[in-house]
């Protein structure tokens, strides 16, 4: 079954909408974004989830020590590093005890060169900005990372809406996907139905 991850909770409201819907893990931005909250916050959400929900934080280039820090505050499941974190960062939070989500921004298949030198436990594929380090809604060049089909630790994500998801699957045979500012009203502030669009689509 698709893993289905909606990312930039800032509310219990909107988290447990996504949780309802079928969500299989929800994100917190703990890094420089629209949708960046504070440790307490991602607990107040986290505890209000169901345990089966994965809890996953976003970060960028923040330390091993902090990530495993903010981890431990909030009740997190997983890190997604975000960032040009090193193979030594993702075995450091790893050797914490917190699994790691590596994300890579395909800008080019150079991007991709160095992916195995990454030990984690799942590979993201985002777009690549200038502006922004995620979350921008963009999509890549989905050709660029075809290689990587249905390897069992792909996540996908970068500009997926309910519209586009069940192509994207198709394509990669991704283990999971994965969503943000195209379920969103406001950067924030999610649409309930654009999640339930999203979450049956995927696992549809
Ligand atoms: O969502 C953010 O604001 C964000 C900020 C910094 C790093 C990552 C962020 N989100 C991640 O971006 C991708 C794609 O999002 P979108 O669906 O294109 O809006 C997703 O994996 C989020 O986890």
């Amino acid at each position: 079954m698709m893993m289905v991850k909606v990312c930039g909770m800032t509310n219990v409201a909107d988290a447990r909408a996504a949780a309802d819907a079928g969500a299989d893990a929800v994100g917190f931005i703990f890094a420089e974004s629209p949708r960046k909250i504070g440790s307490e916050e991602a607990r107040r959400i986290s505890i209000a989830l169901p345990e089966n929900v994965l809890k996953v934080g976003v970060f960028v280039n923040a330390p091993p020590e902090e990530v495993l820090r903010v981890a431990a505050e909030a009740g997190l499941d997983m890190a997604q590093l975000h960032g040009d974190e090193t193979p030594e960062t993702v075995a450091a939070v790893r050797a914490g005890g917190l699994p790691v989500m590596k994300a890579v921004r395909v800008r080019n298949a150079e991007a991709l060169a160095g992916v195995e030198r990454f030990d984690a436990d799942l590979l993201l594929l985002d777009a690549y900005s200038e502006e922004a380090r995620g979350g921008t809604g963009k999509r890549f060049d989905w050709g660029v990372a075809k290689s990587l089909k249905g390897r069992g630790n792909i996540v996908v994500s970068g500009g997926l809406a309910p519209e586009n998801v069940r192509e994207a699957i198709d394509f990669f045979e991704p283990y999971g996907v994965d969503a943000s500012s195209s379920l969103e009203d406001a950067p924030g502030k999610k649409n309930e139905e654009s999640v339930r669009r999203f979450i049956v689509a995927a696992k549809g």
